[in-house]
């Protein structure tokens, strides 16, 4: 099938390439210069595991980028991948996706052929239908239904494991309008839905909407949930990992997402909670549940420097923090909690020397201002230390040293495996 990609960022690059891996002829339609000469070099503009291979494959044949709009006229189906950012309020930030879908109405002016226009960003109920869908009928002159149709396909891979998440997720949600949208879409992912695990969802454009928020909701929630049971665990001097360990036995329930400490960040479950809590108030319900998410995982980190300080006065104290990025794999820092940890060290005093294996160019780039020392292993940030935290779960630093520590006290948010007997302390955020 011929497919048009609007937005070549983490999704959009994934996707196109697994598309063009899967079969397809796949063509990129982005704004930034840099990612289009990028993927037309056969280089991969972001770091994901099995995307350069897959890129350099197939860059100048069955996959294009390029900046214009023109190229989903050969194309029979858009999918956009466009950025559906957080307002200072929290709510959903529809201005891409309003810009995008202007640019591609117009062009689809033209267009004789039918098309399917396809959102897989993740957008509240009704974005879809009620703003998506007039700005394209409006700037290209054809109702929907009478050439263009629009459906929705929420994405669910994660950042570190894109690329597999893509090719054998665990369902694939088509919410269409026509029963021809839903052929066309089976048909796109026609060798995905060939794996046994993989399950079809075929439902309508406002459940698909929903079912993708809901699902980012109840990951969060769930980890909030463990914080939470983490938290009083400690209290009572118990280790929440042998809990809930035993409890995610319960099938009901599941050993995955089950991980206590510093809580969750990323580029999605911060965003999309927060436009979902919006959404739900503009509707007229109160989320409360999910403000009780939010309260727990923004308590997390201030928990854990509070630990600390139990055992190190952080005034002019040398404090070394393992981790800058959300999570292991990736060097994005969008909303990790690591950042946090290191504001409320300075806030009290503490002067932060901070390690990451691939986040410190962003964290440096981004937060120009920042007052902390980088090095560039972990065990010249534990050397002089007066205290250590780990804020990341990176594989690595479960070989962590400490003889090179002034006072070897470490307070682990994310439950690494290490040697506690070479430590005078070791304090678990909830063991
Ligand atoms: N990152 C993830 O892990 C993930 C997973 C599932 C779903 N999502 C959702 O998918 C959507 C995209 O997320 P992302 O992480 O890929 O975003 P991103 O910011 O990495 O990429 C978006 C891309 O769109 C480009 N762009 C912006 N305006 C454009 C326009 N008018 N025309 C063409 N290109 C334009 C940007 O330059 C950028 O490269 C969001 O709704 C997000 O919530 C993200
Ligand atoms: O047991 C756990 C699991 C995760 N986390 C934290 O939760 C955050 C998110 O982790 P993860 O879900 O693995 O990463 P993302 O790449 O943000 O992926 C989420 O967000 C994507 C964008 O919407 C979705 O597509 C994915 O399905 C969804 O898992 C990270 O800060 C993790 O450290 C924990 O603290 N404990």
């Amino acid at each position: 099938m011929n497919v048009s990609i609007i937005g070549s960022g983490y999704v959009g690059t994934t996707v196109a390439a697994c598309l063009a891996d899967l079969g397809h002829e796949v063509v990129n339609v982005e704004i930034d210069e840099d990612i289009v000469d990028a993927i037309n070099a056969g280089e991969a503009p972001i770091h994901e595991s099995g995307l350069e291979e897959r890129i350099a494959e197939h860059a100048g044949t069955a996959l294009r980028a390029t900046t214009d709009y023109d190229e989903v006229l050969d194309t029979d189906v858009t999918l956009l991948c466009l950025p559906t950012p957080q307002s200072d309020d929290g709510s959903l930030d529809l201005a891409p996706m309003r810009a995008g879908a202007e640019m591609l109405g117009d062009a689809l002016a033209v267009k004789d052929d039918d098309h399917l226009v396809v959102v897989k960003s993740t957008v509240l109920p009704g974005t879809t239908e009620e703003v998506v869908a007039p700005i394209l009928e409006e700037q290209s002159g054809t109702a929907i239904g009478d050439g263009i149709d629009v459906a929705m396909n929420p994405e669910f891979l994660r950042m570190g494991t894109a690329v597999q998440d893509f090719l054998e997720p665990d369902k694939v949600v088509l919410g269409t309008r026509t029963d021809a949208a839903a052929e066309q879409l089976r048909d796109l992912y026609a060798p995905i839905l060939e794996n046994d695990s993989t399950h079809l969802v075929e439902t309508d454009v406002r459940e698909a909407e929903l079912i993708k928020y809901a699902n980012n909701a109840f990951l969060a929630s769930k980890v909030s949930l463990v914080n939470d049971l983490g938290n009083i665990a400690k209290e009572y001097g118990a280790d929440a990992y042998e809990v809930l360990e035993a409890v995610g036995l319960d099938d009901r329930i599941s050993e995955r997402f089950m991980r206590s400490g510093l809580g969750w960040g990323g580029s999605c479950f911060p965003k999309d909670v927060a436009a979902l809590r919006a959404g739900a108030r503009e509707q007229g319900y109160e989320p409360e549940l999910l403000d009780a998410a939010v309260a727990v995982n923004d308590e997390q980190p201030r928990r854990l420097v509070d630990l600390l300080a139990d055992h190190v006065d952080l005034e002019g104290a040398r404090i070394a923090v393992l981790g800058l990025s959300f999570k292991p794999g990736t060097d994005d820092i969008r909303k990790s909690r690591a950042l946090d940890v290191v504001e409320y060290l300075r806030e009290r005093g503490a002067a932060v020397v901070a390690y990451d294996p691939v986040a410190v160019d962003n964290v440096r780039e981004q937060y120009p201002d920042l007052e902390i020392e980088y090095a560039d292993s972990a065990a010249s940030a534990l050397e002089g230390a007066n205290g250590a935290v780990v804020a990341t779960d990176w594989p690595e630093f479960d070989d962590l040293t400490f003889d090179g520590m002034a006072k070897r006290v470490l307070v682990d948010g994310r439950r690494i495996d290490i040697d506690e007997e070479e430590l005078e302390v070791y304090e678990g955020l909830t063991w």
